[in-house]
């Protein structure tokens, strides 16, 4: 076994807080060859697909990969930009952002790098710019705002898979979730308020959130109780009576039951009930992404107003809002705290004291 070297180590350069921030991932291309080799790699994941290996590779490979892409990728060509898949490139835009604050506040002090779950870039490529950057403590923010094994815990599994390789292993947190932070309710509060400004007020508000298999969450997954509390707690902020809003679940794949209500039928319901207009909201995701362009903004819209409906909005993800901007940074200066000052032997008194100062400042803004 050999693990990765170290070598490039600087005594002399400053050792970093390394922030790694993960998000699903995206095929590199709307094609289906690389939609296939993107769906092969997420959906080969157990924490994805929880059947025994042995019963469930063989249908993957045999059955799911021969069908799905084409389709999937007719898909991301509607959603796809000039510059990428959106999920991507807002991603990017988010991670460039973060930096920016925190070269502004503690110059030199915080390394941000962006890593994907499935494709590119990987998270072993993104903590290895890290350990270039000399980070000696990690912080790793996958961007789902409400803790699923499916996604939150296999962000998990890859980073520590990949750091299972390293002789030096950097001290590392890990944030599990924030469907309750304070900021992040306040800047969806503030994105459906523009947005009313605009369109005015719905009937009806729908939340809709990716859905999972209903018996992960028999089994004790989380996710279900977080995003009913991350819509309760911004529609006590609006202050909405309960008639006029609901928490429905999207994207279901394959015959098991998933979460329930489901996205599709509750909109087709009520435009067939005479609900004449409908906004929908999808705040589980950080980014706007195939789930939220194509599959509610197109596909839903036409089935609210295919039933009946008259106006259908989407309120679109948080994306680089500097509200959003403000509370990723927030979140990680939080989770930054108590981590004993660094101190590298080598050290001067002048570097000492840099240090002692960047340490203050990142207590005194929470
Ligand atoms: C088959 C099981 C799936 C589970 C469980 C699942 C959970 C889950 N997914 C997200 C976020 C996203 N999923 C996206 C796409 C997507 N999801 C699945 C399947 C499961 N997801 C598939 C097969 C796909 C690919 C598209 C398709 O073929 O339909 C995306 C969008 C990616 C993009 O490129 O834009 C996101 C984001 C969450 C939050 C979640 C559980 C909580
Ligand atoms: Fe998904
Ligand atoms: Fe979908």
């Amino acid at each position: 076994m050999t693990f990765v070297s170290h070598a490039e180590f600087h005594h002399d350069a400053p050792e970093r807080l390394g922030v790694l921030l993960v998000n699903l991932g995206t095929p590199d291309a709307p094609t289906v060859p690389a939609v296939r080799r993107y769906l092969a790699e997420f959906l080969a994941d157990p924490r994805v697909v929880e059947l025994p290996r042995a019963l469930w590779l063989p249908i993957l490979h045999g059955v799911i990969l021969r069908v799905r892409p084409a389709r999937s990728a007719k898909a991301y060509q509607s959603v796809w930009a000039e510059d990428g898949s959106p999920l991507l490139t807002i991603a990017q835009r988010q991670a460039a952002a973060v930096q920016e604050r925190f070269d502004q506040r503690l110059p030199g002090a915080v390394k941000v790098a962006l890593g994907m779950r499935y494709g590119n870039p990987s998270i072993p490529a993104a903590l290895a710019q890290l350990r270039q950057a000399n980070v000696r403590r990690l912080l790793v923010f996958p961007l789902y705002p409400q803790y699923s094994g499916s996604t939150t815990a296999s962000v998990f599994d890859a980073v520590t898979r990949e750091l299972s390789r390293w002789r030096w292993l950097p001290e590392t947190r890990f944030i599990n979730q924030y469907h309750d932070h304070p900021g992040y309710i306040a800047a969806i509060v503030e994105s459906i308020r523009a947005h009313w400004s605009v369109h005015g007020q719905p009937e009806r508000l729908l939340f809709s959130f990716h859905g999972i298999p209903k018996d992960y969450f028999d089994q004790g997954d989380p996710y279900y109780c977080h995003c009913q509390k991350t819509a309760r707690l911004i529609t006590d902020q609006l202050a909405l009576p309960p008639e006029s809003w609901s928490v429905t679940f999207q994207s279901r794949v394959g015959f098991k039951e998933w979460l329930q209500p489901y996205t599709d039928e509750t909109l087709k319901s009520w435009g067939a009930a005479g609900i004449r207009s409908v906004q929908v909201l999808s705040p589980g995701f950080s980014a706007d992404c195939l789930e939220t362009i194509e599959e509610i903004d197109e596909e839903n819209r036409g089935y609210f107003l295919g039933a009946g409906g008259e106006h259908f909005s989407y309120i679109h993800c948080l994306n680089d809002a500097p509200k959003h901007i403000d509370m990723m940074v927030d979140l990680i200066t939080r989770h930054a705290m108590g981590w004993p000052e660094l101190e590298g032997s080598v050290l001067d008194e002048t570097e000492r004291h840099a240090r002692r100062e960047r340490a203050l400042a990142l207590g005194a803004v929470a």
